[in-house]
């Protein structure tokens, strides 16, 4: 185990207003990790940071120790909303673009996930409904080589039956060195696959600690959360 991704002092300012302060992160590989917070609290615009699409910030962003935003852009793959391409552009043409675009793309993982995911080359992205564009996001980039996945609310739409086939299914498409992130307010769904919890609040990292020992206090991963938030509640 090694560690992979490190965040440190970062301030990401935006139309003149904080919305990360000093945040402090690091990451190992091999890991799958939770990022929760509130809506607002600043997981996107940390996972866009981190990726390099966010930029202007101070602190510092590595990872494996490189700090360029062209070597994150290449070991990062984050969903992405797929929001430059017409709607009618096919499946299979994303599939085509997605190669170009990043060299890492595994076309024969495309074709296991496109199928997992019951979706077909000839569906037109106008027609995916939003839980089908999803499934869509998430094959896309988890058939990325990267070294980082960041997964950006990617079950929101995404019926619950097949839902709990996905998070089962992670584990088998993630190489064991690669770590994945995955923001989410159905947190109980997927405790069961989480190695750490990172809790965002007050443009803050509030929390980070490992799933085990969240249970070793006796508390359940959303009952953690839960108490974190209810403790500003009760002031
Ligand atoms: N372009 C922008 N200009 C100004 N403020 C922004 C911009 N983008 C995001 N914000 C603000 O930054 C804060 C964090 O937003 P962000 O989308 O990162 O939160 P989030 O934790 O992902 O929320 P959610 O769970 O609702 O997706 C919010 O207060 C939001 O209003």
């Amino acid at each position: 185990m090694s560690k992979l991704l490190e965040v440190k002092g970062l301030t990401y300012r935006k139309n003149l207003k904080t919305i990360l302060e000093d945040v402090n992160l690091d990451v190992d590989s091999g890991k799958i990790i939770a990022l929760l917070g509130e809506n607002g609290a600043g997981k996107t615009t940390l996972m866009r940071v981190i990726v390099g699409i966010a930029k202007h910030y101070q602190g510092e962003v590595l990872l494996n120790g490189d700090g360029s935003e062209v070597y994150r852009k290449a070991n990062i793959a984050m969903t992405d909303n797929l929001k430059g391409l017409s709607d009618s552009t096919k499946v299979g043409e994303v599939e085509e673009f997605y190669q170009k675009l990043f060299v890492d793309f595994d076309s024969s993982k495309f074709e296991q996930l496109r199928s997992f995911m019951k979706l077909n080359n000839d569906m037109k992205l106008g027609q995916l409904s939003r839980g089908m564009r999803e499934k869509l996001e998430i094959a896309l980039t988890l058939s990325r080589e990267a070294k980082l996945y960041l997964l950006d609310e990617p079950f929101s739409g995404i019926d619950p039956m097949a839902r709990k086939r996905i998070i089962n299914s992670i584990l088998l498409w993630k190489s064991p060195d690669s770590t994945i992130v995955i923001s989410d307010h159905f947190v109980n769904e997927i405790t069961t696959i989480l190695d750490e919890v990172v809790i965002v609040k007050d443009k803050k990292i509030a929390s980070h600690l490992s799933a085990d020992d969240i249970r070793a206090k006796g508390h359940s991963i959303e009952e953690y959360y839960e108490s974190l938030y209810a403790d500003e509640g009760a002031e």
